[in-house]
């Protein structure tokens, strides 16, 4: 895959420069040369090749990339399936002190080691699926320490685990049960305490926030938007998911680097993030879950909105860590072809969490993060869903996926 600098928008999405018999060339986990194989192996006259992995025909992509995750939280929400079946929705299980809540009740309770030994699992998990980064949201404590157990466990990962966690801080995610009807007060405290905390301890780059009926108004999520940026976070937005609120339209004034989820946005409010440059991050995994309409990617796509995608992994509206999952929904529920999923999932993803200019793509200067599957074309991924496709992964050189398995000596 190659491309130009920025994310892709319109029908440069549908441009991923497949290659019939390409080659990659790297040196100290970085992409030296890329293209066709003659092309390729002509560059490296000379130079001594001191290992050459074989994909043996098959279907070679970019490491894929997670720009949306709740990765780190306590405890599991099954219960909340046979709420679902008579018909709670997901705002009134929240209303009634459930969903975030009770995960939030979970990860209070959890320790520091705990909560790590379980996002590993997680993040495991993504990486056989091939995701080689993974952003990761805290947004399960609301209290300021709390957040930041959840935050140093994105970094303990970072630090030692194959994939990159990029951390984002969500406590604004919900209005916690000792503040409610006191919503004002919790973002006050958001503001005045975690944030400027959370930048000293510097552990989240980004800063994100839940606007959404009956959790953080308009108004208040640009007080914390703003509260954000002046700290240096970059800034992000749950927007517009299920009520339309005119969270598109705030990403745009706010210049936030991605929207997310944008449902029930309006085409006015996909206008202004286009302008923007606001990337929409699609999750039909979480529509798929939560048996909610979806995002209009093909508007968004029409009107030239970067769209990225991500499974949204968490324990209430999106319990996969299946990124091909998320390929079979973005093209029969969203209406994307394969080609745009894998940009959405590519490099387009790695501009929705400011890492575009150093992954997402296989060009030369870029990590060397690639993953060969057991197929031959881009199609079969998102046509033969529900199982497994990864063969190998390679993050910045290293082969940390084989056969399907974790590679033991890097996952010690
Ligand atoms: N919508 C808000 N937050 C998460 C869900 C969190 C949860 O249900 O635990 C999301 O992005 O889907
Ligand atoms: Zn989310």
């Amino acid at each position: 895959m190659r491309g130009k600098s920025g994310p892709r928008i319109g029908s440069d999405m549908s441009n991923v420069g497949a290659i019939e018999h390409g080659a990659v060339a790297i040196r100290e986990g970085k992409i030296v040369a890329a293209g066709p194989e003659d092309e390729v192996r002509a560059q490296l006259e000379g130079v001594l090749v001191t290992k050459e992995l074989d994909a043996g025909g098959r279907l070679v992509t970019p490491g894929l990339v997670e720009p949306h995750t709740h990765l780190v939280h306590g405890g599991s929400r099954e219960h909340e399936l046979a709420l679902k079946l008579k018909g709670a929705s997901y705002l009134e299980i929240l209303a009634n002190g459930g969903g975030i809540l009770s995960t939030v009740q979970a990860t209070r309770a959890a320790s520091e080691d705990e909560l790590f030994a379980k996002a590993k699992i997680s993040l495991d998990t993504m990486l056989l699926f091939g995701a080689t980064t993974v952003e990761a949201k805290s947004g399960y404590g609301l209290t300021l320490n709390d957040e930041l157990k959840q935050l140093r466990v994105n970094k303990r990962l970072q630090d030692s685990h194959a994939v990159d966690v990029v951390s984002t801080f969500m406590g604004a995610h919900a209005v916690p049960t000792e503040y409610k009807g006191r919503a004002d007060e919790y973002v006050a405290l958001v503001i005045n305490e975690m944030l400027p905390e959370v930048k000293r301890q510097g552990l989240a780059e980004f800063c994100d926030v839940f606007c959404e009926h009956g959790v953080f108004t308009v108004e208040q999520s640009r007080t914390i938007l703003g509260a954000a940026k002046e700290l240096g976070f970059g800034v992000k937005i749950h927007a517009d998911e299920i009520e339309p609120m005119g969270g598109a339209e705030l990403a745009g004034e706010q210049g936030c680097i991605s929207a997310e989820h944008l449902l029930a946005a309006s085409n006015e409010g996909f206008r202004v993030m286009a302008e923007a440059g606001v990337i929409g991050v699609c999750l039909p995994a979480t529509s798929f879950n939560l048996r909610a309409k979806h995002a209009r990617a093909r508007a968004m796509i029409e009107v030239g909105v970067p769209v990225a995608l991500s499974t949204d992994y968490n324990p209430g509206s999106s319990p996969t860590e299946s990124l091909q999952l998320v390929m079979t929904l973005g093209c029969l529920n969203l209406g994307m072809t394969p080609e745009e999923v894998l940009t959405a999932m590519t490099i387009n993803a790695a501009y929705a969490i400011g890492r575009g200019e150093r992954i997402g793509s296989l060009e030369p200067g870029k990590d060397a993060d690639l993953v060969v599957y057991n197929a031959t074309n881009i199609a079969y991924l998102p046509y033969h869903f529900g199982i497994n496709h990864v063969d190998t992964v390679v993050k910045r050189g290293q082969i940390v996926v084989r056969d399907g398995r974790l590679v033991s000596e890097v996952h010690a």
